[in-house]
């Protein structure tokens, strides 16, 4: 017998942040519109709690999800909802994903309360960002650019900007517009250099694996955006070949072509001097495997030894 999920209150479990919530109300709408009720529980995690570290230094995978993963397994939410950036690249055996919501504009961007602000290739600007990315991107494109730590969420860092910790914050494009922020945009990086992180601008949606086959395939129907999703696996299987998460400067941007998927990372070393960068084409059904494949091309051709001595500057750094 089905199940009649009208009359189940899907419980989304999100962060407390304005930009969290603002992706738990979106999934709240798309499910409310396929005739589902809602309701949203907020949990903190570590990644909101500890705020005077940068994540690398946190260092442990799943900051921004452990908690609500611990949520779903004892079935106090039957949905988490994260961005898709945040998902650490392999999830617990008892958890999936189900679904990726539509993609927004991937490009990182910066924000500036001076309109007047340009960013040039010889800029000595200071730049907020705590991303070991951002960090090395600037580095190798804008060698003058000096860097600022700036954790926390986006009001805590538009308030650094505004106590002018930093002349430019760096965000991606994604949350800016999701928080209405777009008016402070003074610069956008072009996506085929500044490569994003794997996921930047797509939101991921976690349940556990038991969770009501007929419920999860509303959930999935209601929220999945297939595109993105079919973006998104090849994105996710180069992170996972690659390891190391969201403190490893990788890169990774997956497109449609029309006949095929296209995919371009790569990974550079913290001081922005090696860069290397590959784009590979294939077909969608084989989409995560092509991004594996691209994975293991970067960690061949010089990604290990980048690698290796990414983990030696940080056990410097920790000892
Ligand atoms: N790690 C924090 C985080 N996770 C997702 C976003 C932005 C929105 C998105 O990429 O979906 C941000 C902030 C940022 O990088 O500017």
């Amino acid at each position: 017998m089905q199940t009649d999920i009208t009359n189940r209150v899907i419980r989304i479990g999100t962060r407390g942040s304005r930009l969290a919530l603002w992706q738990a109300e979106a999934a709240a709408e798309k499910l409310q519109a396929a005739g589902l009720k809602t309701e949203l529980v907020i949990i903190s995690t570590k990644g909101d709690q500890v705020l005077d570290k940068s994540l690398a230094k946190i260092g442990s995978k799943g900051v921004f999800t452990e908690e609500l993963e611990v949520a779903l397994r004892e079935g106090d939410v039957d949905i988490a909802v994260h961005s898709a950036k945040d998902i650490q690249s392999s999830i617990p055996d008892d958890l999936e994903l189900v679904a990726f919501m539509e993609r927004e504009e991937v490009n990182d961007v910066l924000l500036s309360f001076d309109p007047n602000f340009k960013l040039e290739r010889e800029s000595n600007a200071v730049i907020g960002t705590s991303s070991t990315r951002r960090k090395a991107l600037l580095k190798r494109f804008y060698p003058n650019v000096t860097t600022a730590e700036s954790r926390g969420n986006l009001q805590t860092r538009l308030r650094k900007l505004e106590e002018k910790q930093f002349d430019a914050l760096l965000l991606a494009y994604a949350g800016v517009y999701r928080m209405g922020y777009d008016n402070l945009i003074v610069h956008t990086f072009p996506a085929d250099e500044f490569i994003p992180a794997a996921g930047q601008g797509s939101v991921g949606i976690e349940c556990a694996k038991n969770l009501d086959p007929d419920v999860k395939k509303a959930i999935k129907q209601a929220l999945n955006h297939t595109n993105t999703h079919i973006c998104l696996l090849a994105e996710r299987g180069f992170l996972r070949t690659m390891e190391g998460g969201c403190s490893i400067p990788s890169f990774a941007l997956a497109t449609l072509t029309g006949e095929g998927i296209s995919i371009t990372g790569g990974l550079i070393s913290l001081n922005g001097e090696q860069l290397l960068k590959e784009t590979l084409t294939g077909p969608t059904v084989a989409a995560e495997e092509l991004g594996e494949k691209l994975a293991t091309t970067i960690l061949d051709k010089g990604g290990e030894e980048i690698l290796k001595s990414i983990k030696a500057e940080r056990d410097k750094e920790n000892a």
